[in-house]
């Protein structure tokens, strides 16, 4: 098959440097730690045989196990595929080696404060198996967290972990042979033991710089319901792309729902939240379940950096570093003390009608007084005009309810498979890709609104990435 990507680890020259994420020149000149090569036997004693106690979960390419490393000193997560030995799902199987190959390549490249790190690596061929050890993150997913029925994170909470993925994501998108994520979702997003957010599952990602031959010979993957709708063939790829789905998972922590919800109408979140955002309706699109709701001024960023990152104008979305510095600015004003807040909040509310004119990070508040609802210009998140709604917040569309908690499917497609766009998206012109999904009726529900209920299965990440031998060889 040909679906190699060999981890050099003496290659493992260039690290991400937390701190200094907006420095590439500083944050090149760091060593990356070597990565550990595991035995099969020293991860099989440490994932106590890869019991059914320490299973943590299980993806589309391989089971996921808690290992107890060095004596209980070092917590790890075991990532477990199968190495292909033909037959029916030998093209299943290479898809997962060639996954957890690129997630290794990539890791071992990159450290960053808000990353699952690698820490090894064991390829155990006896045993036809390739395992992944990477930092263990104790809180479960972003997901969970966000459509969890009984806690969810406060808006504090929500900006910060927001913002740490923001981070993340610029850093691999501005260092120095950059990496394009291709699977940002919330169930991604792993929530480490003081609660920060960390970017994992680096199946998908790509490394290279724009016009290198493997980016350019490698099929669309990704997420339902987070994938780019303008990423149709291999060249539409770009930073951009990853924008978008940030774009969707920022949608998401603002509102509590799943990026495809069909207990909302429309089910598409981009459907559902940017025509709201255009009017203004902030809070509408605001989780419900949080009693304190933050200032307008804070809503109102978050939301309208999140419509900007969805634009379906790939240029016209913002670079992640422009997200960052947003999300910077929201969390200051969200951290600022109650006294502050109140002060600034009695202000708002004073002013009966405000039109607020965005460019880029600077906001200029523009008070109509006696200005009538009809008055105030609204246009699109485009035109950056904005009207904040001080009329109490518009909770709970008619279809929202949280019977299910539901899930976006991971479809990606590599190698033969195919994947397409949101079948709500409306991308506009012939798709060049397909995909499916399953979905289960329920009709259980005794609910005031007559559609039925409706449930996704759990997401699942498929895919292949070609290496750049195949490229190169198919080329030949
Ligand atoms: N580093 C980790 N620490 C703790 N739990 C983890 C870790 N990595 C993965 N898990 C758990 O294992 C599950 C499966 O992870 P995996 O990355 O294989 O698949 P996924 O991202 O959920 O799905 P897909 O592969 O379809 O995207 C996760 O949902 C999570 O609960």
């Amino acid at each position: 098959m040909g679906y190699l990507l060999s981890c050099n680890v003496e290659s493992a020259v260039s690290i991400c440097d937390p701190h200094n994420w907006n420095n590439p020149r500083r944050s090149r000149s760091k060593p990356s730690p070597k990565l550990r090569i595991f035995t099969y036997d020293e991860l099989a004693a440490a994932t106590n045989g890869f019991s059914a106690g320490n299973f943590l979960g299980k993806g589309s390419h391989g089971r996921v196990y808690k290992a107890v490393l060095d004596g209980g000193k070092l917590l790890a997560a075991v990532k477990r595929t199968t190495i292909a030995t033909g037959g029916s799902d030998h093209h299943n199987k290479c898809s997962s080696v060639n996954q957890v190959d690129n997630e290794i390549e990539i890791l071992s490249r990159f450290r960053h404060r808000w990353m699952v790190n690698i820490i090894g690596y064991c390829v155990d061929h006896r045993r036809k198996t390739k395992l992944l050890v990477v930092e263990y993150m104790p809180n479960g997913t972003l997901h969970d967290h966000l459509h969890s029925l009984d806690h969810h994170p406060s808006w504090n909470r929500r900006i910060k972990n927001a913002l740490q993925i923001a981070i993340a994501v610029h850093a691999l998108h501005s260092a120095e042979t950059p990496v394009i994520h291709r699977d940002i979702k919330s169930s991604n997003i792993l929530i480490d033991g003081d609660g920060n957010a960390r970017l994992a599952d680096f199946g998908l990602a790509l490394i290279g710089n724009a016009g290198d031959e493997h980016l350019k010979s490698t099929p669309p993957a990704g997420t339902l319901g987070y994938l780019d709708p303008s990423y149709l063939a291999p060249a539409d790829l770009t930073a951009k792309s990853d924008v978008f789905s940030f774009g969707i998972l920022l949608l998401e922590i603002i509102s509590g729902r799943d990026a495809i919800d069909l207990n909302f109408s429309p089910p598409c979140i981009v459907d559902w939240a940017v025509p709201l955002i255009r009017r203004g309706e902030f809070a509408a699109i605001c989780d419900s379940r949080i009693r304190n709701r933050p200032q307008s001024a804070v809503i109102r960023r978050l939301a309208v950096m999140a419509a900007r990152c969805v634009r379906s104008t790939v240029e016209k979305r913002p670079d992640m570093s422009e997200v960052v510095e947003c999300l910077n600015s929201v969390r200051k004003i969200s951290k600022a003390s109650p006294v502050w807040n109140r002060l600034r909040r009695r202000s708002e509310e004073r002013s009966e009608n405000v039109l607020v004119v965005e460019e880029k990070e600077e906001i200029h508040v523009r008070i109509v007084r006696g200005g009538s609802k009809k008055q105030s210009k609204v246009s699109s998140v485009n035109d950056v005009y904005e009207r904040i709604v001080m009329e109490p917040p518009v909770f709970s569309p008619p279809l929202r309810r949280r019977n299910f908690v539901m899930r976006s499917r991971s479809v990606g497609a590599m190698g033969k498979s195919k994947v397409g766009p949101d079948p709500n998206d409306d991308v506009g012109g012939e798709s060049k890709v397909f995909t499916t999904i399953r979905i289960l009726v329920e009709r259980e529900i005794p609910v005031k609104t007559t559609a039925a209920a409706m449930r996704l299965s759990k997401s699942k990440s498929v895919g292949i990435v070609r290496s750049h031998k195949t490229a190169s060889r198919k080329r030949d």
